[in-house]
């Protein structure tokens, strides 16, 4: 059934496990997410970046929509990165049930005011709200936040952001970053910071930039003839002791867009001769259903639906 983001969140923070929120583009991805959430007995969160609106648009919700509801695991779909008060209520308009505003790279005050006026139109419309505090590496898509500007969150300046804003859930930069490029080796996470702010905070706690690029993936990438650097992740267990400490949803894009290039690739690689689409996009699907499996059981959320 088709939830709220609180429904599903809060639950887990109390339950000390994470649920992942992955990224569709499209039904293969929306089905490999949901189903198998759903076999596992998991809830899960299907996010939608203002890129995939513009690609997918009502068209994608819809989808997205119809599958969650005739699901009989909590599912809520929630607006990524949302730039604009203007993208958060689209997004509602659309059907969305969560809705995150990401005004992290403004001062403070800009982002606690900009947060609230989404905080109170949504609420009234009892849909649920992520904001960010912090500013994570990486690329947000719609900014380039190299690491000398990315900052970390600071646990008292996270308690006067929630008391101010009324968010719902906090996203927070603890030392994740969005890629497949996370600093070298084993990014350093700081659990001594999320452990912080989870002693000062009761709200569910959010983690970017959670994908693991898992090694045997990357290679069966480059096997497959694609071209990447040297990737890296998040690693399970820095996610599964993140969770027992307010971490209660964790974003996953990376890994579902490396698996279904994975399977396309072989497929075309190993199949010159096929051109079914159901023969290329059906594995894909089936890949990212490994992707989504493996989450689930890191996180802990499975038979908590
Ligand atoms: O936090 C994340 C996902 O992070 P990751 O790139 O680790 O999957 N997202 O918000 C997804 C959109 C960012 C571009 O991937
Ligand atoms: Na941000
Ligand atoms: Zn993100």
């Amino acid at each position: 059934m088709l939830v709220t983001g609180n429904d599903i969140l809060v639950p887990a923070r109390a339950g000390r496990y994470g649920v992942p929120s992955f990224n569709t583009n499209n039904m293969e991805i929306t089905q490999a997410i949901i189903h198998t959430a759903e076999r596992l007995r998991s809830p899960v969160m299907v996010q939608m970046s203002e890129g995939a609106i513009k690609y997918g648009g009502q068209d994608l919700a819809n989808i997205v929509k119809d599958i969650a509801g005739r699901a009989t695991i909590p599912v809520a779909l929630h607006l990524d990165h949302g730039s604009s008060y203007e993208s958060a209520l689209k997004a509602i308009k659309m059907g969305f049930t969560s809705v995150m505003i990401d005004a992290s790279h403004h001062p403070f005050e800009e982002n606690v005011r900009e947060t609230r006026r989404v905080v109170e139109a949504a609420h009234a419309m009892g849909i649920s709200v992520e904001a960010e505090l912090g500013r994570l590496g990486g690329i947000e898509e719609h900014i380039v936040v190299d690491e000398k500007d990315a900052f970390l969150t600071d646990p008292e300046e996270a308690v006067q952001f929630i008391e101010q804003t009324g968010t719902d859930y906090l996203a927070i930069a603890i030392g994740t970053s969005h890629g497949a490029y996370k600093g070298k080796g084993r990014p350093y996470i700081d659990h001594a910071r999320i452990e912080k702010i989870a002693q000062l905070t009761t709200i569910p706690l959010v983690a970017h930039g959670s994908s693991g690029v898992p090694a045997e993936i990357v290679g069966r990438f480059r096997a497959s003839g694609g071209e990447i650097g040297d990737a890296a992740g998040i690693a399970d267990e820095d996610l599964q002791r993140a969770t027992g400490h307010g971490i209660a949803k964790v974003n996953v894009d990376t890994d579902l867009r490396l698996a279904s290039t994975v399977a396309i690739r072989e497929v075309l690689q190993q199949n010159p001769k096929e051109f079914d689409p159901r023969k290329v996009f059906g594995p894909a699907r089936d890949l990212m259903g490994q992707i989504v499996e493996h989450k689930l059981r890191v996180l802990g959320s499975v038979g908590k639906a």
